[in-house]
This record gives structure tokens, sequence and C-alpha cells, in this order.
């Protein structure tokens, strides 16, 4: 899914990201955690391709991030301001989803649309912050990625949305063989989809595996991830 090599970003002095390396099998559950402004975003916008690296190298897929519209198509991203068109309405969206994207499935954008009771005629910006992030959401779904990348996308869902949304996802992977790579502040959410976990603490990659692998007997992922959390970080250089 994902190869990083000595990957680093860094905005003036500082690293947002610094020397990551890191290879991800395909078809992973991925939960990438870490207390704020520990580089998530960072890593997650590298590898949707709207940044470029610092140093290091990134594939993606087996192929630099969107370096073609081809390899654009194989990738999904939601970024964490859940970003639609203010003066288009829901129908619109579903439109331009159809229009762009090659692999488009209406049929499941639809039947998202209906489930999640939007009106298909409201503008965008009349939405509140969760129905927008829904509609985001099955624009990214229904473009049919094998590589799902979202950013904290069930922040602003209510509890039953945000459970229905997780229960979803992981009826999609589970039909469609979808990687995700997703990253979150709520560990239970975490635990309940993810099969693999990323924690990165002050720019740095602290740990990665599977979960199954992780997970001594006895410990919860929350302890595990709050040690590696609460152990101090080496300086952040690349
Ligand atoms: N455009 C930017 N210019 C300068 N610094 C930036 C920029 N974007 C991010 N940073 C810095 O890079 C570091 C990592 O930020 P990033 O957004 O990746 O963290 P995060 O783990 O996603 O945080 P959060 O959990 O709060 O969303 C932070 O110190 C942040 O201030």
């Amino acid at each position: 899914m994902l190869r990083a090599n000595g990957l680093g970003k860094r905005y003036r002095q500082r690293w947002a990201l610094a020397d990551c390396t890191l290879a991800i099998p395909a078809g992973k559950v991925v939960g990438l955690v870490g207390p704020n402004g520990a580089g998530k975003t960072t890593l997650l916008q590298l590898a949707a391709g709207l940044l470029r690296p610092t140093s290091g190298t990134l594939e993606v897929l087996g192929r630099p991030p969107a370096v073609t519209p081809a390899q654009l198509a194989r990738v999904g991203f939601v970024a964490q301001s859940t970003p639609t068109y203010a003066s288009l309405s829901v129908a619109d969206h579903l439109r331009l989803g159809a229009w762009l994207n090659p692999r488009w499935d209406g049929r499941l954008a639809e039947a998202r649309i209906e489930r999640l009771g939007l009106d298909r005629q409201r503008r965008a910006g009349r939405l509140s912050g969760g129905q927008r992030a829904q509609l985001a959401l099955t624009l990214a779904i229904a473009k049919r990625p094998e590589l799902l990348i979202l950013d904290e996308p069930v922040a602003s869902l209510d509890p039953l949305a945000r459970s229905e949304f997780l229960q979803e996802l992981s009826a999609v992977v589970a039909e469609h063989s979808l990687s995700v790579l997703l990253s979150s502040h709520l560990i239970a959410d975490v635990e309940r989809v993810c099969d693999y976990l990323v924690v990165l603490v002050e720019s740095r990659l602290r740990v990665a595996g599977a979960i199954d692998e992780l997970l001594t007997a006895g410990r919860s992922l929350e302890d595990l991830v709050l040690t590696h959390m609460a152990q101090p970080a080496r300086e952040a250089r690349p």
C-alpha cells in the first residue's frame, strides 16, 4: 500500500515529518494515531500527492503519488476539512463525481445519499459540518479507489453516524478489498476497524505493525498507544 524511505517534509526550519521509513502491505486498514502536531496530516497529504517530500522517497500502490490521472483515480482522499463546493447542490456533487471519475459508482453514491437523508437539491454550503463530511466521504467511496485516505473522517459525525460510517467502511473494505489509511484520535474506533497501526510522535515514526502482532496478551490498544505517546521523542531531524 505504502512504502516510505527516509521520508521527510520540512516547513522552514521545522520538520513536520522526519526520517520516516515504513512499508505497509496492501489490503490493510491502517489507523494513524499520534498527538496533535505529530505529522499525521502531513503524511496523509504526502501519500495523496498534495505535498512533495523535502527528503526521501514515497510510493503509494507501487508508484509515486498522484503523478498521472490513472494514479489519481486509484486513490481517494478526504481532507480533515471535508471540502465541498458551497454553491453546488448535493446532486451537482454527484454529477461532478460521475464526470471526473472513470470508475464512478453512481448507484452506491445515490443509495448512500438516500440512506443519509440528504436533500439532493440542498447546496453544500447549507449543510451541517457532519452532513458535509458525509457528502465528501460519499464522493470518495463512490470513486471506487484502491486506497482510501481519510484524515480524521469521523471527527464531525454524531455517535450514531460515526458508528454507521465505521460499519459501512468495514463492509466496503470486505466487499472490494480496499486499502484504507485513516487518522484518528479515537483509539476505540481504530481498534474497531483497523488491523494495522502507525504511531507518529513529534514528527517521527514511533511504531508500525499489524495490531494483532503488536498487542501482547492482556494489553489494550489504548494502553499500547498511550505508552508510545508518553515516551520522550528524539529530536526531530532527518
Ligand atoms: N503549512 C504549514 N506550514 C508550517 N508548518 C506546518 C504546516 N502544516 C503543518 N505544519 C506543522 O507541521 C507539524 C505537523 O502538522 P500536522 O498537521 O501534520 O500534524 P497532525 O498530527 O495532523 O496534527 P492534528 O492531530 O492536530 O491534526 C505541526 O508542528 C504543524 O504546526
